[in-house]
């Protein structure tokens, strides 16, 4: 079967449900192919993508099929660089300040002792990410020395991806943060995530309600996007009390379900539309 597009997937959630869906209600000749079962032949351009949206959560697997395919001639959303430069914090956090974006001030730290050192100097509280994660795993807000201690020791024993000790401000803003979906150039629907957490993600109980998008927040979410060479992307924001807006993220592969649910836009049609007119 050949198909206009094609959703990359490894695991189904709404959202990639609802591009089935939408592929239907648009008369689209979409595919679905789960990446767990393919074999791509490295040497043979496959005929039948059409242009693939990346919906693989597993970073890896989302990272090497598009690198494959996109080396294959296959037009893949999002395309390689910006799954290896959003799929990272760090990354993403150079490609944001090269690019004049705002983002919360960071040290990046390559043992515990320089960890700690750079904690000592800098002071308390900050927050330790994961370069390489999401749904907010094994981010920590680090209060005092002792549980900074702690918590980089028991990293130092982890993968050697979580040796790499990112320390972020702890950014004071309102119990919320934004997410807002950008198909192209456009903001399509954006979320306020609030929480009683301080960690406002979704995944840990956060709640959605409509954020308006503002002339400022639509400008600075295209310069992050860009800075990452994506084409469909959601941007995370806070609203800092000391810097105004701050874009802290662009996820390549983003969730948009309750974006969907409580700002009742059709996001899911605006990206196969997106994907069908874009150039080849
Ligand atoms: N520097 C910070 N200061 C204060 N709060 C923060 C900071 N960074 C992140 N947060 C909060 O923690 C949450 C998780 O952070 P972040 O979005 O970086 O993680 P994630 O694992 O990539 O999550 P997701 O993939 O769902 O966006 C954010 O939604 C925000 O509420």
């Amino acid at each position: 079967m050949s198909s206009d597009v094609t959703i990359l997937y490894d695991s189904i959630r709404w959202e990639e449900k609802a591009l089935l869906e939408a592929g239907k209600k648009n008369n689209i000749n979409i595919q679905m192919v789960d990446c767990k079962k393919l074999a791509l032949d490295l040497e043979k351009k496959p005929e039948d993508y059409g242009v693939v949206i990346q919906r693989c959560v597993s970073y890896y697997r989302n990272l090497h099929s598009t690198a494959a395919l996109e080396g294959l001639g296959v037009k893949v959303i999002n395309c390689l660089n910006t799954g290896v430069f959003a799929g990272n914090k760090l990354f993403t956090h150079m490609l944001l300040k090269k690019f004049g974006v705002p983002t919360p001030d960071a040290t990046v730290a390559f043992s515990k002792d320089a960890a700690l050192e750079a904690l000592d100097t800098q002071g308390f509280p900050k927050v330790i990410k994961p370069t390489v994660g999401s749904w907010g795993r094994l981010i920590s807000k680090l209060n005092d020395r002792d549980a900074a201690e702690g918590i980089i020791e028991s990293r130092e024993k982890m993968y050697p991806i979580y040796q790499i000790h990112y320390l972020e401000e702890f950014v004071k803003r309102p119990p919320r943060d934004i997410r807002a979906i950008m198909v192209g150039d456009k903001i399509v629907a954006a979320i306020y995530r609030k929480s009683k957490h301080w960690k406002t993600n979704m995944a840990l109980g956060g709640e959605a309600e409509p954020c308006k998008v503002t002339p400022e927040m639509e400008e600075m979410c295209i310069k992050a996007k860009n800075a990452v060479q994506g084409d469909i992307v959601g941007v995370d924001l806070m609203e800092s009390d000391e810097k105004g807006l701050v874009v802290h993220e662009v996820n390549n592969t983003t969730e948009y379900k309750n974006t969907v649910r409580v700002c009742e836009v059709d996001i899911p049609s605006l990206m196969l539309n997106y994907a069908l007119n874009i150039e080849k």
